[in-house]
């Protein structure tokens, strides 16, 4: 799997640098809609945070592995899901997860791994890093790449990667909606080959022309009303959805959107739930897997999970074990 390259550059240092920086705040200052770095300066010195602010790839995953490294107990994440990704990433390359905390403050686009941690705003961010319950979540990982929420491989992929920059911060979540139809009509589909091991209802394969397949760690197809998987379970849920031979594509497309709004199971669907899997690409192809919305390519992935990776703070709304409900 090819990553997002990896350099350090000066960093912007806010609030009070000196003394052991117990706190340390990463701010993305461009994600989403750009509205937010001012509030979360501010929120940030107010909360005891030392600021670094992002200047390009790779500066998240940099400053999260010196800021654990120069003895952090709390490093947060101002931004998406792709630095969200980044710090934890930083985090692991430091080997510094099992002490350091991760806090997430949603400044993103979709803001998809903060919504499944119950943290609803910038503001709220804080109140819940200062007073919410801390859980233990597990950490996906794709040939050794970590990610929080979910990697995607087929059709949506395909389609964030066509999403324009300009255009998504005009249009936020709306701009992947229409990338997906548009790219619905011309997609033909992905032939993987899937191999769960370990999971409850013991070893599994699936093989055929996929037009998605998510790997779910802390997200999964809506299925009673709600996106977040169980985190706490020590394995990922993986949802294919096949190709239905010679059938009209924009139609596939439309089921696929349709499936991820509403969750319901067809006969293209199949569902695995499984500790670890790897995901070859037939024909020594390579496909596009997003991990937490970055792209990279690959030809054979091999999943994990890390059970109670990742020590964090979450809101009311974070439900330990949804599948109970
Ligand atoms: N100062 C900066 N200027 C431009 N790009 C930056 C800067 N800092 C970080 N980046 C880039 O921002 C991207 C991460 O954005 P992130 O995913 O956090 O937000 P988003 O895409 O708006 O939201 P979401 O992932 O929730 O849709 C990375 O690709 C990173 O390289």
């Amino acid at each position: 799997m090819t990553s997002p390259q990896r350099h350090s550059k000066q960093s912007v240092t806010v609030g009070d640098a000196t003394g052991a920086n117990e706190r340390v705040l990463v701010l993305n200052p461009v994600s989403g809609d750009g509205d937010h770095a001012d509030r979360v300066r501010g929120l940030a010195a107010e909360h005891d945070f030392v600021v670094r602010e992002t200047e390009s790839e790779g500066d998240a995953m940099a400053f999260a592995a010196e800021a654990a490294t120069e003895g952090a107990t709390l490093v947060a994440a101002a931004g998406g899901d792709g630095t969200c990704n980044e710090v934890v990433r930083g985090l692991v390359d430091a080997g510094a997860l099992p002490a350091v905390e991760f806090a997430v403050v949603p400044a993103g686009t979709g803001n998809n791994f903060a919504t499944n941690l119950g943290v609803e705003d910038v503001e709220h961010a804080f109140d819940v890093i200062e007073t919410g319950e801390r859980r233990r979540v597990d950490l996906g990982f794709a040939n050794d790449e970590p990610f929080l929420n979910s990697s995607i491989c087929g059709l949506t992929a395909e389609a964030s990667t066509d999403t324009d920059d300009a255009r998504k911060s005009e249009l936020g979540v709306v701009a992947y909606a229409l990338e997906t139809v548009r790219t619905a009509v011309s997609y033909e589909g992905v032939e993987l080959d899937v191999a769960a091991f370990g999971g409850v209802d013991g070893d599994r394969t699936w093989e055929g022309s996929a037009v998605l397949l998510l790997v779910g760690n802390g997200r999964r197809f809506p299925v009673r009303g709600r996106t977040q998987a169980d985190v706490e379970d020590g394995a990922l849920d993986v949802t294919v959805v096949e190709e239905r031979p010679g059938s009209d594509l924009a139609g596939l497309a439309r089921t696929a959107l349709l499936e991820r709004i509403l969750g319901p199971d067809t006969d293209l669907t199949t569902r695995l739930q499984a500790p670890a899997l790897t995901v070859r690409v037939v024909g020594d192809e390579t496909a596009t897997f997003s991990l937490d919305g970055e792209m990279h390519r690959a030809s054979r992935v091999r999943f994990r999970t890390e059970p109670a990776a990742v020590r964090l703070p979450v809101g009311p709304a974070y439900e330990p074990t949804p599948d109970t409900d």
